[in-house]
């Protein structure tokens, strides 16, 4: 066990921990595979954040441990001032579970899915229709409320699903992969759906594939890889932390090429596209720098681009990819 001291400091006068999640050097092995070798987590309340990793990362293992499922092999954690381990039904009376491990039973109406978990959570008989009523307006299902859940599209079992959760009025949610499988619309609306937790005050622990969806909705991001935590912060601190940032000129007039490229200092060229690339971080300031360079030597590009990394380079300098897809996200200026 680590000798760590757990960051569970309270904000003086309420109930509410700081940090909704701490965790310290928190292990678990499946036989001889490591899935968790010691991550450290510190998520305050009323954030998002992003656990992003690869198929097998390991994600799902670290929710199930958050949210008491299973059970560490070693270190500690923490999720609403509660410990998983010493205090396991403090930690489920505070969180809301919802994903790969879903919870609605397909057989029954989703009125019926909510009703039982407004039971699951002692609620007298008609705050229980009231709450359910409630949460199923609330997330678009009044209209399919008694038709069986195994006849909701993905996207509405996904909303169903986290009616659910929310009928015991969790304050931490879990959300494991909430979106893999939605056509972009129902992700969209997804997204939407977790905006609107979180302004209400609820923190969200979001496990994920995709980039775009951490870079749009999380306060701060964990690259989850090889059992260890690659790289955490910000979306802007991640995307920062790797080089891949230039200016790209192309040129239509093979002479104006020529002059360019051999003006400009540390410029990759390609001869074909007849275009240059321009290390830069993409600051205004660099970028003016450039330009009025540019105009000094006389040189006039055809087409400027600024290309800055996005999370999917992050992702794949940090966990190693191989099949990086051979793409350019550029901000045309
Ligand atoms: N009960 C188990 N017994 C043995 N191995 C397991 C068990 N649960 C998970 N694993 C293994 O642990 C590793 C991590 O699994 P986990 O489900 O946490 O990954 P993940 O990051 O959530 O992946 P995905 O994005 O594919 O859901 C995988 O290699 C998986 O096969």
């Amino acid at each position: 066990m680590p000798s760590s001291v757990m960051p569970t400091s309270r904000n003086g006068n309420d109930q509410e921990p700081l940090s909704a999640v701490s965790a310290v050097a928190l292990r678990k092995s499946y036989g001889d595979k490591t899935v968790l070798d010691g991550i450290d987590l510190r998520i305050p309340s009323g954030s998002v954040f992003a656990l992003l990793g690869p198929n097998g990362a390991g994600k799902t293992t670290a929710v199930k441990i958050l949210s008491t499922l299973i059970r560490a092999d070693g270190g500690q954690a923490q999720v609403a001032g509660h410990d998983v381990a010493t205090s396991p039904d403090g930690v489920r009376a505070a969180i809301g579970v919802t994903g790969q491990f879903s919870a609605v039973d397909g057989l029954i109406t989703g009125e019926e899915n909510m009703l039982l978990m407004a039971d699951l959570h002692h609620l007298p008989k008609q705050e229980g229709r009231r709450v359910a009523a409630e949460l199923l307006e609330r997330f678009d299902l009044t209209e399919a409320a008694r038709k069986p859940a195994s006849t909701y599209s993905g996207g509405m079992k996904r909303r169903l699903d986290i009616a659910m959760t929310l009928v015991g009025n969790p304050r931490i949610i879990f959300l494991d992969e909430p979106t893999t499988g939605l056509d972009p619309r129902s992700r969209h609306n997804m997204w939407g759906i977790i905006r609107e937790l979180v302004a209400d005050g609820v923190t969200v622990f979001l496990t994920t594939q995709y980039l775009e969806e951490a870079d749009e909705l999380a306060d701060r991001i964990a690259v989850l890889n090889d059992g260890k935590i690659a790289a955490e912060g910000t979306a802007e601190e991640l995307k920062r932390m790797i080089p891949g940032g230039h200016i790209r000129l192309r040129f239509t007039d093979p002479a104006a090429y020529q002059s360019a490229a051999s003006a400009l200092r540390e410029v990759t060229r390609d001869d074909e596209a007849l275009s240059l690339q321009i290390p830069s971080d993409g600051t205004q300031r660099e970028l003016r720098s450039i330009l009025d360079w540019l105009d000094s030597a006389d040189i006039e590009a055809d087409e400027l681009t600024v290309h800055t990394p996005d999370l999917d380079d992050v992702f794949f300098a940090l966990t190693g990819g191989t099949d990086a897809p051979n793409k350019t996200k550029e901000n045309v200026r």
